[in-house]
């Protein structure tokens, strides 16, 4: 404490708003930057909770990016965006870092509206170099100078998309540096061949020397000498050196580098930049969970964290009331497979948010983790169908929307019986509007032959996944919430439901609601304050979204004044399939009063799942204004007189 006023732990931080300011820092003041901006960051998502580990591993990479190119005119793109604390401490967010991933907070990724230094938005894998290449495309047709600078993980790399942007790119010949990001960390272990390839490329040589790497950059980019030749030469030198498999996509390839050690990352970022080739592949090796002990030292790099004690890196993980519907789901396939030898599980990238770690480890030969490659995850279990077995695809409901072709061509038209295992179905909360699961009801449920559920408790769950289970004639879908369950008792084993029969919950006779899925326990809060009121209300568990359940709905529409339909989805869902099921049973002629409630046709932003729901107006609270709005009646006026 110097008179009085307190020493900042964060001088140089301190003196940074903007990355303007951070290039007037010299080069030997970077080291302590980074260790600054490293330690704040520990500090703030210790209380935020969020994605630790990825972040951890690129902070000197991030802060010489920004030392090194012109930012925001040089455009710097983040693949998934969930390793995009540092950027965000150094491009003007630093201030709001503890507002990450609350409502109305920084997002969580990288997006356009909050930072003219994010010029692509992420959230999901892969894109970055897709989108990479389309800025840089876009400045050489206005004749602009700007760099383009992509930077992508060892475990993005295994996604489809990431291929296709490489063998796009290499053709074209656009200036563009793309920094694979290489910490041999998906979420788990990265997996696959090209992890295998880029693990070799590291095998056996320490980082090259900043000689070596000196005698690269002039060999790669020291002459303009006609590319055939350097081509035949590198390519000889590629293979000694590594890195062919980018050389032969077209790629200048360079490294690998030390990722943490700024006196290699700078000059070889200044010798890329001013190379004035394209496009190049930077590899650029790094450590999930740098510089944090507990992160670096548990399996997974603290990958996502909830709040966590610092000095013990323990963390605030409350004992679930309940288990969640993602182990209920896996403990109930694991049954299954111990019953059924042809059940097989699939994951893409994603065990243990899946719950198929569980499932491997009793199953180990039975379940499959494919990298983040959704497409192929699918396809892969359809030809597995097509063979006889019974795979079951575990994938995010916003993950499974990268598939939606696989799911249509290669599964659905040949009526193969892929069991879809859709998990985070409808609002997530801190992941925001790309980790939504808001239309996989709609996506899946408009294909032909496609059987669509969805629980409304962890003992339907159980039911459901032996139903998909014993269902073998064509593809079905099982989508559950990112939540725990009631709490209830689980059967011992589950039962296969009648396809396509919902039930009735409870009885009444003026208003129905008519829910799909988790919002059941809503829709029985909102009866039971519609009771007070003098309004008789029946509560029904639909099951199915697809087929729908004819005979309930008519029963329903007959039997009462008003029908809502409540669902955890978009506009286009189960809300819709019902009004069609209506409109072809003659059942909107009359003076029945219909409403679906849905999802608004919005992208919602991050918040607490209560919140999102509450403002969806998918809340008993909502459902019961709902009620009173399409009678036309005062619910202030109902409740000061109940
Ligand atoms: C299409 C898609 N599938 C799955 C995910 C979930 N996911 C988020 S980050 C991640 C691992 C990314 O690994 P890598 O690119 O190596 O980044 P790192 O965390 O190692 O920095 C996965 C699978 C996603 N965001 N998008
Ligand atoms: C960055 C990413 O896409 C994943 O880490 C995702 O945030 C996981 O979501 P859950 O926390 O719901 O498993
Ligand atoms: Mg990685």
């Amino acid at each position: 404490m110097v008179s009085g006023v307190p020493v900042s732990k964060t001088p140089l931080l301190d003196r940074i708003r903007t990355p303007a300011d951070l290039r007037q820092l010299t080069e030997d003041q970077l080291p302590e930057l980074a260790r600054e901006l490293r330690e704040e960051m520990i500090e703030v998502v210790s209380q935020t909770g969020g994605h630790l580990g990825a972040g951890l591993g690129v902070v000197e990479l991030t802060v010489a990016l920004h030392y090194v190119f012109d930012t925001p005119y040089d455009k710097l793109i983040w693949d998934v965006g969930h390793q995009a604390y540092p950027h965000k401490m150094l491009t003007g967010r630093r201030d709001r870092l503890p507002t990450l991933r609350q409502g109305g907070g920084l997002s969580g990724f990288t997006k356009r509206s909050e930072s003219a230094y994010d010029p692509f938005g992420a959230g999901h894998t892969s894109t970055s170099i897709s989108a990479a290449l389309g800025f840089a495309v876009a400045r050489d047709l206005k004749g602009e100078a700007n760099n383009v600078i992509a930077v992508i993980g060892d475990g993005s790399m295994s996604g489809g998309m990431a291929y296709e942007a490489l063998n796009n790119a290499g053709a074209m010949d656009s200036r563009l540096i793309v920094v694979l990001n290489d910490n041999d960390m998906s979420i788990s272990p990265s997996v696959g061949a090209m992890s295998a390839y880029l693990s070799r490329l590291l095998s056996g040589k320490t980082y090259l020397s900043l000689r070596d790497i000196g005698k690269q950059l002039s060999r790669r980019f020291g002459r303009t000498i006609d590319r055939t030749i350097t081509r035949a030469v590198e390519h000889a030198r590629g293979f000694l050196m590594g890195g062919t498999l980018f050389e032969e996509l077209g790629f200048y390839y360079v490294g690998p580098i030390n990722g943490h050690d700024l006196d290699h990352i700078l000059p070889v970022l200044k010798n890329v930049r001013d190379a004035g080739v394209g496009p190049v592949l930077l590899h650029v090796v790094t450590q999930k969970g740098k510089g944090y002990g507990p992160a670096e030292s548990s399996a997974d790099k603290y990958h996502g964290v909830v709040k966590f004690d610092i000095a013990t890196g323990s963390q605030a993980k409350s004992k679930p009331a309940a288990p969640s519907y993602t182990k209920v789901f896996a403990e109930a396939l694991i049954k299954e497979a111990d019953r059924d030898p042809k059940i097989v599980a699939i994951t893409a990238a994603m065990p243990s948010g899946t719950g198929l770690d569980l499932f491997a480890k009793a199953h180990p030969k039975r379940c499959f983790d494919v990298g983040i490659a959704e497409q192929h995850a699918v396809t892969f279990a359809a030809g597995m169908a097509a063979d006889g077995m019974k795979p079951f695809c575990a994938i995010y409901s916003t993950f499974l929307q990268r598939a939606y072709d696989q799911v249509v061509h290669d599964v659905a038209i040949q009526k193969l019986p892929v069991r879809f295992a859709i998990d985070r179905a409808g609002l997530v909360g801190a992941d925001g509007a790309t980790h939504a699961g808001a239309f996989d009801v709609a996506y899946m449920g408009v294909l032909p032959g496609m059987v669509v559920m969805a629980p409304a408790d962890e003992a339907e769950l159980v039911h459901m996944v032996a139903t998909a289970a014993a269902y073998d004639d064509g593809p079905s879908t099982v989508r559950y919430p990112r939540a725990d369950g009631l709490g209830i008792p689980l059967p011992e084993a589950g039962m296969p439901l009648p396809i396509g029969k919902g039930r009735i919950v409870r009885e009444g006779t003026k208003i129905a609601l008519l829910s799909l899925g988790a919002r059941l326990g809503e829709c029985l809060a909102a009866a039971e304050e519609l009771e007070r009121y003098g309004l008789s209300t029946t509560v029904a568990d639909a099951r199915f979204a697809k087929p729908i359940d004819h005979d309930l709905v008519r029963q329903l529409a007959l039997n009462h004044e008003v029908l809502l339909t409540v669902e955890e989805g978009a506009v286009g869902g189960f809300g819709s399939f019902v009004l069609h099921a209506l409109a072809d049973d003659s059942l909107l002629d009359g003076s029945l009063r219909v409403r679906a409630l849905t999802l608004p046709d919005a992208f919602q932003d991050q918040d607490t799942i209560e919140r999102q729901y509450a403002q969806a107006g998918l809340d008993a609270r909502s459902i019961v204004a709902k009620v009173f709005e399409v009678l036309g009646r005062d619910l202030t006026d109902a409740a000061r007189r109940a």
